[in-house]
């Protein structure tokens, strides 16, 4: 057995080797004691024959989904090899094979997903500057593939996917290693950033040939026209390269994945991570945390793969007028039909995860219970069917067809199955009477043969006048007779002693044996006929993949709409008018966030107007927006962020009214944190997120800056902000919200026709800032922060001294800058 095991570690020098031996999983050697400390297992050893004392560590085999969720979570790649025979038919060694490989990109069990998240497997190609992206989530069958030219992108790209893991061809000697996130190789290209797991992988998949005869095999085309890719060869490599490596790690499970789709960055919004991150997408920056998000405060979703959607949704919106439009015109629709709303949503929380119940049953990993959720909710969709059959906008009608296969599905499976069956598939008890002439007839003779054994019972007590006297089974001996000790000289001669314990001694009967050797081998038929009917069942399933999993995308997304909608008459959202033009007009917006974490009523809405064509100083393409500390200048600039993507994935938004512009990026640099990971200052990150604005940006951007140039001396820090805003304002004409505590920028609102000045008001008294929250035109002429600092318990003197040095600087600088081009 060692052997064997060593034969097959050496085929995965780099995973851990969960090996089959009874009712455990074993590590042995070097794995046994990673696996020990990793688990906090107990490391024993064993007698091993010539390699001497062997190291082990085992998990039982019940509890294996659960051990290796663990291990992959800490970045392990784990190799299953199991018993591929039954041990009782075994000439010999019991023959084990390598039956699946986990690794944390490619998981498809239930309890190691996580429900509302894909778990998205990656695949890079890096050719200089030029690279390829595929990706796919393979429990959900998703399936993409891009390609650019600039590697910033990629990283971006990478950003919003956060995939578990990310494989990249390389030359490297040690293939196969999975690199956990923060560990380095010199293999691993410098532009790939280093939270990831890291696959090193062999070049030859990722081949043009090799990658593009894989996907011509896979998807049965004869060009890759169709798919979109045809003229990307490194999206094709990066795509070949993933599918073999899939097929690879997934042995006997055949994964049907959706049909390659091809997309480019530029078909969406794009927010880079720095944005993502400063407008908390779907974390807060203070703590990581969901609660606090924009996803925890927008998602009243009732279904996980509505859930999942709507994460995907809102780290990609639209371009596309019409696509949002629709989106729109449902959302419109549910909020003004509340029976409708509500009949939906109560239908859609009866629907179990189709996209991954399909997914588990086309690769072979569904148990009975899998199908029995997949049969219920299948069941509902002409339930819902009915409920959207007058419903006229584009997403409801999307759910008034359920193909008469699927719900045909339905009700075989639930006709086959009996309702609540046990997770074991090899134990029977899974199929209903009536299914299969054969199968009944093997449940009747098992059923009398346990008649036959409680007939004994009755039998032998009378026969020896022992009333205590019972028939048992174990696994070890089969069938017996037992029969407490104090009794043992009333035994009949024809009883044979088999095991004696403390208080009762063990019998078999030459009867007794005959009989068990019947009945085990009738109940091993009934099981695995039971099995043959259960998977033929489970893969006529899988061959219905793609339409179930095209009616879950719908219901995903008519789920996204109806929580979209559920919550626009929660908070009182209203639809915005969408143009293309450069137009940002918003009539009492709030935060969307913060309002929810007010009481009712506390949040002071304000209004926007930037970037009309004809830019006067009530619609200026840059705003500077001064204010004391905590008055609400952050809140003030996320809020208009927030409300324009919210409208880009076709959401209503928190305002009274609003005309929205679409946007092609929208840029944030919000109050800098050292980044001491990357080892970089305070000022050095603002910099360079300042030079990827600057770089980037163009007059369709969203631009919002919340203080630049505070990280170094002042001088310093207000001239770089006063050129930023004026390139800003003249060079590039973004619509931008520029809050800064250098009273000094509101010069250029003097200077430049495009360029207006607003506060964020407070009202003083004697003792006290009053923050009234709302933003009003005019510039703030004082800082407030001595009397922030007296606030917060500075000394007296400390307070008296900073006046005073204050006025001191007054009296002495007299700035007086103008603008470049007039200069
Ligand atoms: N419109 C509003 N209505 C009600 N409360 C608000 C509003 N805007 C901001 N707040 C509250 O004020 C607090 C401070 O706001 P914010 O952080 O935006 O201030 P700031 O002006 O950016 O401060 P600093 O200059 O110190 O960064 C927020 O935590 C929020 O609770």
């Amino acid at each position: 057995m060692y052997q064997h095991y060593v034969e097959v570690k050496d085929q995965y020098p780099h995973a851990l080797l969960l090996y089959r031996v009874g009712d455990f999983f074993e590590t042995f050697f070097q794995d046994a004691v990673t696996v020990s400390r990793e688990l906090e297992l107990v490391l024993t050893s064993k007698h091993g024959g010539e390699a001497g004392r062997v190291a082990m560590t085992g998990v039982p085999h019940h509890a294996w989904e659960r051990y290796t969720t663990l291990l992959v979570e800490k970045g392990y790649a784990v190799v299953i090899c199991d018993q591929v025979e039954d041990a009782s038919e075994a000439v010999g060694l019991v023959r084990r094979e390598v039956t699946r490989i986990l690794t944390p990109g490619t998981l498809l069990e239930e309890g190691m997903l996580k429900s509302s998240r894909n778990n998205y497997l990656a695949a890079v190609v890096i050719a200089g500057t030029h690279w390829g992206l595929a990706y796919a989530d393979i429990s959900t069958g998703e399936f993409l593939t891009t390609q650019g030219s600039d590697l910033e992108h990629l990283t971006q790209e990478l950003m919003r996917l956060q995939p578990s893991e990310v494989l990249v061809p390389t030359n490297a000697p040690d293939l196969g290693v999975l690199l956990r996130p923060g560990e380095t190789s010199p293999h691993l290209p410098q532009c790939l950033p280093p939270s990831f797991c890291y696959s090193l992988r062999s070049q030859v998949p990722f081949s043009q040939g090799e990658a593009r005869s894989k996907l011509l095999q896979k998807f049965k085309v004869r060009s890759l026209e169709g798919l979109g890719c045809d003229h990307l060869p490194l999206a094709v490599r990066a795509a070949g390269g993933l599918l073999e490596y899939v097929e690879d790690t997934q042995k006997e499970n055949t994964v049907s994945l959706q049909r390659l789709r091809t997309y480019t960055l530029t078909d969406y919004l794009i927010i880079d991570h720095q944005t993502r991150r400063n407008l908390e997408i779907t974390q807060t920056v203070r703590d990581g945390t969901f609660h606090g998000s924009l996803l925890w405060a927008l998602d009243r979703t009732s279904t996980a793969m509505g859930s999942r959607a709507l994460r995907r949704w809102l780290l990609q919106p639209l371009l596309d007028i019409k696509g949002i439009r629709s989106r729109q015109d449902t959302i419109q629709e549910l909020k003004e039909n509340t029976p409708l709303r509500q009949d939906l949503r109560y239908l859609l929380r009866q629907i179990y995860d189709l996209e991954r119940l399909t997914g588990r049953a086309s690769s072979g990993t569904a148990n009975a219970r899998d199908l029995i959720a997949l049969a219920d909710s299948l069941s509902r969709l002409p339930e819902l069917a009915r409920v959207v059959a007058d419903a006229s906008s584009p997403f409801l009608k999307a759910l008034q067809k359920v193909p008469p296969v699927l719900e045909e599905l339905a009700q075989k499976i639930q006709a086959h199955l009996v309702e609540a069956p046990p997770i074991h598939l090899k134990e029977g008890g899974l199929i209903r009477p009536g299914v299969n002439v054969l199968l009944d007839e093997r449940k009747a003779t098992v059923e009398a043969d346990h008649q036959w054994i409680a007939n004994l019972e009755v039998d032998e007590r009378a026969k020896t006048g022992i009333p205590t006297l019972k028939v048992g089974f174990n696994e070890t001996f089969g069938y017996y007779i037992s029969i407490s000790r104090t009794k043992a000289d009333q035994v009949p001669a024809n009883y044979i002693r088999k095991q004696t314990l403390k208080n009762e001694e063990r019998y078999i009967t030459p009867e007794l044996k005959e009989r068990e050797a019947r009945i085990l081998s009738a109940r091993d038929d009934l099981y695995k006929l039971e099995y043959e009917i259960f998977v033929a069942l489970r893969e006529e399933v899988g061959e219905q993949a793609e339409a179930i999993r095209q009616l879950s995308r719908a219901v995903a997304a008519a789920d996204v709409l109806c929580g979209l909608a559920e919550l626009a008459v929660q908070q009182g959202y209203f639809r915005p008018e969408m143009i293309s033009g450069r137009e940002l007009e918003i009539v009492d917006g709030r935060h969307p966030v913060v309002e929810q974490s007010l009481p009712a009523g506390f949040f002071v809405p304000n209004s926007t107007q930037l970037g009309q064509d004809s830019s006067t100083k009530d619609n200026p393409d840059l705003i500077i927006l001064t204010g004391p500390n905590a008055s609400g200048k952050s809140c003030y600039l996320r809020q208009v962020g927030l409300i324009q993507l919210m409208a880009q994935i076709g959401s209503f938004v928190p305002v009274k009214s609003a005309k929205l512009g679409i946007c092609d990026r929208i840029f944030t640099r919000v109050g800098a944190v050292d980044d001491l990971a990357t080892g970089q200052s305070t000022f050095m990150v603002e910099m360079n997120e300042t030079a990827n604005i600057l770089n980037h940006a163009t007059s369709r951007s969203l631009v919002l800056l919340d203080e630049i140039g505070r990280g170094t001396a002042t001088f310093d820090g207000l001239s770089i902000a006063w050129a930023v805003a004026e390139y800003l304002a003249i060079e590039i004409r973004s619509r931008t919200i520029f809050a800064t505590h250098y009273h000094e920028l509101n010069e250029l609102a003097g200077m430049l026709t495009n360029v207006a000045n607003y506060q964020v008001t407070v009202k003083e008294l004697p003792d006290q800032i009053i923050f009234l929250h709302q933003v009003q035109p005019g510039g703030a002429d004082k800082s407030y922060g001595i009397e922030a600092g007296r606030l917060a318990g500075l000394p007296a003197v400390v307070i008296q001294r900073a006046k005073q040095v204050m006025g001191q600087i007054e009296k002495h600088s007299k700035i007086a800058i103008g603008l470049k081009n007039l200069t």
